[in-house]
């Protein structure tokens, strides 16, 4: 039977409250590339991620998944990439990294039994996310899904992040970032070229593409900011106690961890963010395509 998407047990934390949070652990021998991703679990076989954590050479078996309160790692079957992306592409007009299409499914090698601490969360454009947002099966359509999800708007979202004490992971914590979708949206992207890889780019829509969604900054209010480690985890918009995720994390201006990771403080104490600080997010809802095909057996049922 469909288990239903995006449910979360409110009055826990961590791994139960984001049930579909997952770790992705990629070992390499002294390789480029990143060691550690974030990712979600979208059905029984699948966790979606960001393809820039893959290096061409990262095959099935460097791959270590962990879902849920096991600290056993699931077995990883395959790795599709979204077939658009292509991180050097525009190496030739001096831009070294390009994330377009940032995005990639993992297919796990066995299936994810469900529980409390490993559920999916919902995808755009799905069943699931009808019924989560209470609105009729047979009439509702994906563009309704979207103008309900990412109006012309600020629109209230948030990501997950580790929390660490003294440098050990203890938790997971809900940051509250603004998706500028309005009139805000064109400042937010103009930042991208703060970052010191995009610095002597001209024109900044050859790598904020459409395709992303950009949150951060201190306009209208003063938003946390990603880091590396948090590539691939989940933008969820929550809807009553039901959560959709509308983005990808792809991509950043300034990398606010450093070694050190994310603490639990208040984030509002943490004096490093900037209203240039910007991230940017693949927006699901460009890749439906992409999602359907790669994810047709899973019962998903895409409207
Ligand atoms: C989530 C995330 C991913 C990557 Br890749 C980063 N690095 C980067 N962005 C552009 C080129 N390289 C950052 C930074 Cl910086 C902050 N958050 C990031």
């Amino acid at each position: 039977v469909l288990s239903m998407c995006g449910l979360a047990k409110e009055h826990l934390k961590d791994q139960q409250n984001n049930p579909w949070n997952t770790k992705i652990a990629i070992t390499r021998s002294g390789g480029a590339g990143f060691g550690h991703c974030k990712g979600t679990l979208v059905s029984e076989y699948f966790i979606l991620t960001a393809a820039h954590c893959f290096t061409i050479d990262d095959t099935a078996d460097h791959i270590k998944v962990t879902i849920g309160d096991s600290k056993q790692p699931y077995p990883v079957a395959n790795i599709y990439l979204h077939p658009q992306y292509n991180v050097g592409k525009l190496k030739h007009r001096g831009i070294p990294e390009f994330y377009d299409y940032d995005v990639a499914l993992i297919k796990l090698g066995k299936k994810v039994e469900f529980s409390f601490s490993a559920r999916p969360i919902c995808l755009p454009c799905t069943q699931g996310t009808t019924r989560a947002l209470r609105k009729p099966l047979a009439t509702t359509t994906c563009q309704d899904h979207e103008n309900e999800l990412l109006p012309v708007a600020n629109i209230r979202s948030f990501f997950v992040s580790d929390c660490k004490y003294q440098h050990d992971t203890i938790g997971l914590v809900r940051r509250p970032v603004q998706i500028k979708n309005s009139d805000k949206k064109m400042a937010c992207e103009q930042d991208a070229r703060n970052a010191k890889f995009y610095k002597n780019i001209t024109n900044i829509k050859d790598v904020v593409t459409d395709n992303f969604l950009c949150t951060g900054g201190q306009d209208p209010v003063l938003d946390p900011n990603t880091c590396k480690g948090d590539s691939g985890g989940p933008l969820i918009i929550q809807k009553k106690l039901r959560y959709i995720q509308v983005g990808v994390i792809s991509w950043g201006v300034v990398d606010v961890c450093g070694h050190q990771g994310t603490t639990c403080e208040e984030p509002n104490k943490r004096k490093d963010r900037t209203s240039y600080s910007r991230d940017f997010h693949i927006n699901l809802f460009k890749v439906i395509p992409w999602l359907k095909e790669q994810l047709a057996d899973e019962g998903l049922e895409f409207i």
